[in-house]
């Protein structure tokens, strides 16, 4: 079975990292795949190019053998639709092959608003992470989804490839990009919060800073309007 583990990666950061790797150990993942996207369909575009971020991923995870980066999503024009990113890969792996998306509560929370939701849990079991901020979720549907397909034991996902629902607790790390581009931008420092080579690259390209360098911008978690753990504390 293997990871797939989708997000802006504007930039990557250990939030993502420490779970990704967490969720590799407890269900047994031969890898976990994190795939940038390139144009996203749910949320406003990321302020850094694809290849500053797939670079910027490559180095995180250069020295962990089971974090790959993959840039399926960057190569791919229009929207980055999941869907399209495991029918993809299905194609590539044949049908029997155990996928597992991995999503932050946040993402969880709002599954369906995503593109063809059902067709995605046709395609791959999903590893449900808890985040700071992210709840189960109120919508009925999902919950009932979620009630349904749920296991809590492991080897049920290697049984099969794809339509159960895994819910991973990991470390509660409350790291966002928003709060690390906004420490940017105020000329503060995000030193870690993410791995170093990350950072050093983000400021050496500049992407981050504030149009003007004069400018200041605010560095709460109340004000991260942009985060998915504040979308998620609204879902939930
Ligand atoms: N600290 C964290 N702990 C657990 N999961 C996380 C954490 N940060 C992000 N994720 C999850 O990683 C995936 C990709 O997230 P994304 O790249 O949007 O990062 P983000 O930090 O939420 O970014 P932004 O602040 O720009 O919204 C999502 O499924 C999200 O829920
Ligand atoms: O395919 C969709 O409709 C869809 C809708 C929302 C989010 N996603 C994917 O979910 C992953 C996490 O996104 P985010 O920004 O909500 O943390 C990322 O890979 C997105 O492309 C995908």
């Amino acid at each position: 079975m293997i990871g797939l583990f989708g997000g802006a990666f504007d930039p990557i950061h250990f939030g993502h990292l420490r779970t990704a790797l967490e969720v590799q150990e407890a269900l047994g993942l031969r890898e976990v795949r994190l795939l940038p996207l390139n144009v996203a369909v749910h949320r406003e575009q990321p302020a850094a190019d694809g290849a500053l971020r797939l670079s910027m991923l490559q180095a995180a995870v250069a020295h962990t053998p089971g974090l790959v980066a993959d840039d399926r999503e960057l190569k791919r024009p229009g929207g980055s639709y999941t869907v399209d990113t495991l029918t993809q890969l299905r194609a590539e792996l044949g049908p029997d092959l155990p996928l597992c998306l991995l999503v932050g509560g946040d993402a969880f929370n709002a599954f369906f608003e995503w593109h063809r939701p059902r067709d995605i849990l046709g395609l791959a079991h999903l590893a449900v992470m808890r985040r700071p901020g992210s709840l189960l979720p109120r919508d009925a549907a999902l919950r009932e989804e979620l009630e349904r397909r749920r296991t809590q034991v492991a080897a049920d996902l290697q049984a099969a490839p794809a339509g159960r629902i895994w819910l991973q607790s990991v470390t509660q790390l409350d790291i966002s990009s928003t709060r690390i581009r906004r420490a940017i931008a105020g000329g503060r420092s995000a030193r870690f919060l993410l791995p170093d080579p990350v950072l050093d690259m983000a400021l050496a390209a500049g992407c981050y800073a504030a149009p003007s360098a004069k400018t200041t911008a605010p560095d709460s978690a109340d004000t991260e309007s942009n985060s998915s753990a504040q979308r998620g504390h609204d879902a939930a």
